[in-house]
C-alpha cells in the first residue's frame, strides 16, 4: 500500500512513517520545506512539497496514494493564534478531506482527546461521553480548531468520504524531533519544579498510537467512527516525579494549590501582555487545563483496532533517553 502522510516531521507522523515502512508500505510525506534529512534517516519516504493550504499538492498526494493519514496540526494551548489554528487544523483538514472524497481514498484523521468530553478521576471519558457544562474542555485555540477539524471530517463523511478519526491522549516517545510533548521532559529535567500541575493526563506511547492509527486504515470502518488512543491515567504529580527520576533532576514536592494556579495563570497572561506574544507554556488557558483530569478509556480501540498500550515505565525510559540524546546533549538535532 502507498500511504500519504501529513505531519511526517512531527512526533506522531514520523513514527507512523517508520512503522508503515517497516511493514513494507510505501510512504509519501507532505513537507513544507526541504526537510532535515536526519529526520527521515533509514526511510525511503517520497517528499511532496506543499503546505495544508496547497490544494494542488494535496490533491496530487492523495490521488497518487491508496490511503491518507492526516497528522499535521498546530498545537497552541492558549487564547491567541485562533485564526492561524483554524487555518491549519480546520481548513487544512477540510482540504485533505475534500481530496480524499474526490479520489475516494480512505482517510484516517488525527484528532485529539481534547475534542471530546473531559474525563475525570472517577469517570474516565470515552467516545460516547456527552459533553456537558461540567466536563467541557477549556475552549482555547487548539481545542476549538481541532474540534472544528473533526467537524469538517464528519460533515464530509455525510457526503461520501470514507474516514476514521483517532484521538491520541498525551503522547511521549522517540522521534520527537521538534520537540512536541517531549518539551515537558526537558522542562522537568532542566530545572527543579517544586509544584506539579494538580490535574492529570492519559499518558500514551507515540509508537502505540502510531500502530493504532495505521490499524484504523483497514479496521476503523468508513463512517467517521472515532477511537480514543490513550494510555495510563496518571496525575501530573506522578508523571513529573517519574520524569525527574529518569532525568536525574529533583522531583516535585506536591501538586500546586488553587492560589498557586491563579498566580501562575495571571503571571503568564501578564507576560504575554507585556511581551506582545502569548507563551505556549504558561498562560491562563494552560493553567486551567492543567487543573483537570484528562482521563480517558481506550476500550473501543482495544476491542476494534487491537490497540495495545505498553507499560508507562517503558515509554518514559525510551522517551527520556531519546530526548536526552537528541535535545540535551552536544549533538543536539535542530527541528
Ligand atoms: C503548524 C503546522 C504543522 N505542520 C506539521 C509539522 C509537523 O510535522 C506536524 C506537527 O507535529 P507535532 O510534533 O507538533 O505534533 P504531534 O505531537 O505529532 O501531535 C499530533 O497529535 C496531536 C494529538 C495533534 O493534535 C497534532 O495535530 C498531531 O499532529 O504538523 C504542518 O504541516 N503545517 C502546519 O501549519
Amino acid at each position: 500500500m502507498r500511504v500519504f502522510v501529513t505531519g511526517g516531521t512531527g512526533l506522531l507522523g514520523n513514527t507512523v512513517l517508520r512503522q508503515l515502512e517497516a511493514a513494507g508500505h510505501e510512504t509519501v510525506a507532505l513537507v513544507r520545506d526541504v526537510p532535515d534529512l536526519r529526520l527521515f534517516d533509514g526511510l525511503s519516504t517520497h517528499f511532496l512539497r506543499g503546505d495544508l493550504s496547497d490544494v494542488d499538492a494535496i490533491q496530487r498526494g492523495v490521488a497518487e496514494s491508496d490511503a491518507v493519514i492526516h497528522s499535521a496540526g498546530l498545537i497552541h494551548l492558549g487564547w491567541t493564534r485562533l485564526r492561524e489554528s483554524m487555518q491549519v487544523n480546520r481548513d487544512g483538514t477540510a482540504a485533505i478531506a475534500q481530496a480524499c472524497r474526490r479520489y475516494d481514498r480512505k482517510l484516517v484523521h488525527v484528532g485529539t482527546v481534547d475534542t471530546l468530553a473531559i474525563g475525570s478521576r472517577a469517570h474516565p471519558a470515552n467516545e460516547a461521553t456527552p459533553i456537558t457544562a461540567e466536563n467541557r474542555q477549556v475552549p482555547c485555540s487548539y481545542v476549538q480548531s481541532k474540534r472544528a477539524g473533526v467537524g469538517e471530517v464528519l460533515a464530509q463523511v455525510e457526503q461520501g468520504l470514507r474516514a476514521t478519526i483517532v484521538h491520541p491522549g498525551f503522547m511521549l516517545g522517540p522521534w520527537d524531533w521538534k520537540p512536541s510533548s517531549g518539551r515537558m521532559l526537558i522542562e522537568v529535567g532542566r530545572s527543579w519544579r517544586p509544584l506539579a500541575p494538580p490535574g492529570g493526563c492519559s499518558l500514551c506511547d507515540s509508537r502505540d498510537v502510531a500502530a493504532g492509527t495505521i490499524a484504523a486504515i483497514e479496521r476503523g470502518g468508513d463512517q467517521g467512527r472515532q477511537f480514543i488512543l490513550a494510555g495510563e491515567n496518571v496525575t501530573y504529580f506522578q508523571l513529573w516525579t517519574e520524569i525527574a527520576k529518569r532525568m536525574k533532576s529533583r522531583a516535585p514536592l506536591m501538586p500546586t494549590g488553587p492560589a498557586g494556579l491563579w498566580i501562575a495563570g495571571k503571571l503568564g497572561d501578564a507576560f504575554s501582555l507585556v511581551s506582545g506574544k502569548e507563551s505556549g507554556d504558561l498562560n491562563s488557558a494552560i493553567v486551567e487545563m492543567s487543573r483537570m483530569f484528562h482521563w480517558y478509556d481506550s476500550s473501543r480501540a482495544k476491542t476494534e483496532l487491537d490497540y495495545t498500550t505498553r507499560h508507562l515505565g517503558e515509554t518514559l525510559d525510551d522517551a527520556t533517553m531519546w530526548i536526552q540524546s537528541h535535545h540535551m546533549s552536544r549533538q543536539r538535532i535542530p527541528a
